[in-house]
């Protein structure tokens, strides 16, 4: 009797990934801002400053008082000028303007801009068109952000925007989630190197390329073990080997029922088995674990499997140990073709996912279903998530779409 849940549902696996990832929570750190860039923010940031810090002016022009303005053109005394990067401190009077430049402070006495090629200028003369508003041009001072004003917050993704953001209220580094350092295996002794040659009976192993991909492409250096033989001892060796140096290693292949399966067994001796086998199509084989400190997760490997596995469990996963607390985006397309199903399972089909004429995202999924087919894979760029349960989805039905990175 296995005192693991097996067999369990989508939904269940994927409550297990988050309790589990909240309990090794990684480390925070403080890094620069250039290194900030894709990681999780680990705590709320205020604003220490307001934006924009000083009234300003939006256009290059003239700074004047709108009071002063009377009928269609009014000349206006030019007495200075005011240029970004410093403040000059001089403040204009009764029928006075100010020469300005884009982001200058607005100089005291002035409440607008009139915009540069709207006026004439003749000698100290400025002729300013009646049409100028109260306040045109003017940005006013923390009318983006008051001081004290929460701006970011623990568990947020940090987006270029969101790093541009505390560069402009000053700070200079941020504390963000340790990112897990990862271990990739393939497995299997059918596996070989690209660019060697095939003996009878061999394949090139292609999973490498595809979950170091999908890693870098969550920002994550991601390292490449040696291919793992079918050999129990040698598993079990570079599995140990692994579990105490990364916070998560990552198999794909011999995790399933085989007589050269020997990845379950290795975890369940020396680690944890948190569940193994989840009602999903494809990749329902796999396993999450633990071995010594870290987290394991055993993909299943067939190639659309580790697709769809890491897709909709393994990012949760690496999501979960760097707290994010910003859910992923959520897309709903509409199915192009019915999608027919008859069995328990979850399933993730291959789909290409455009938006049509009138802005709807419509769903074409691949009639190849087998999670050998990496060809459709490949033509593919999100897949569509079929409910548990028989299902039959007319075209038109709205379904939940997993953009590939
Ligand atoms: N009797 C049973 N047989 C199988 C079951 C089952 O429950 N009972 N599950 C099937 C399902 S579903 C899947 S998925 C696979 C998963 O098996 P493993 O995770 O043990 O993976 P392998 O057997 O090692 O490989 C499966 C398939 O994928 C190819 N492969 C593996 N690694 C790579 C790689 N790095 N690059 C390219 N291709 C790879 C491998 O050659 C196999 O064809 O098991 C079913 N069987
Ligand atoms: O679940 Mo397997 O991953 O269908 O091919």
């Amino acid at each position: 009797m296995n005192d693991y849940p097996t067999r369990l549902g989508f939904d269940q696996a994927r409550a297990i990934i988050d309790t589990v990832a909240a309990a090794h929570r990684l480390e925070r750190e403080r890094v620069p801002l250039a290194r900030a860039h894709g990681r999780v923010l680990a705590t709320d940031v205020d604003a220490p400053i307001a934006l924009p810090p000083f009234d300003n002016s939006a256009m290059d022009g003239f700074a004047l008082r709108h009071a002063d303005l009377d009928g269609e053109q009014t000349a206006l005394r030019l007495v200075g000028e005011q240029f970004a990067g410093v403040a000059s401190g001089q403040g204009i009077g009764p029928g006075e303007c100010l020469r300005i430049t884009t982001g200058a402070p607005l100089p005291a006495g002035a409440d607008s801009v009139a915009i540069k090629e709207n006026v004439r200028v003749d000698g100290d003369r400025v002729w300013v068109p009646g049409s100028v508003a109260r306040g045109a041009n003017v940005r006013h001072a923390g009318e983006d952000v008051n001081v004290g004003d929460p701006v970011l917050a623990a568990g947020d993704m940090l987006t270029p925007a969101r790093v541009s953001l505390a560069a402009s209220l000053g700070l200079d580094t941020l504390e963000v989630s340790r990112r897990p350092t990862v271990a990739v295996f393939t497995s299997g002794d059918e596996l070989v190197e690209p660019g060697m040659a095939l003996a009878p009976g061999q394949i090139y192993d292609s999973n490498r390329e595809l979950l170091m991909g999908l890693l870098r492409a969550e920002g994550l250096e991601p390292t490449a073990w040696p291919r793992l033989p079918d050999d129990p001892r040698a598993v079990e060796i570079a599995l140990r080997d692994a579990g105490c140096a990364f916070d998560l290693v990552i198999t794909c292949g011999a995790v399933s029922a085989g007589e050269k399966d020997h990845i379950p067994e290795v975890i369940e001796r020396f680690g944890r088995i948190h569940f193994w086998k989840v009602m999903m199509k494809p990749g329902m084989p796999v396993l999450f674990g633990s071995l010594d400190q870290c987290r394991f997760l055993g993909l299943p490997g067939n190639p659309v499997s580790v697709l769809a596995t890491w897709l909709s469990l393994g990012r949760a996963l690496a999501d979960g140990l760097q707290g994010r607390r910003e859910p992923r985006p959520q897309r709903r397309a509409r199915l192009a073709a019915p999608i027919d199903k008859a069995h328990a399972r979850r399933e993730f089909q291959r789909a290409r996912v455009d938006s049509d004429d009138d802005g709807v995202l419509i769903a074409t999924p691949d009639p190849a279903t087998g999670s050998h087919r990496l060809a459709a894979a490949a033509a593919a760029n999100a897949l569509v998530v079929v409910p548990e349960g028989p299902q039959m989805l007319a075209a038109g039905a709205v379904v939940e779409v997993l953009d590939y990175p």
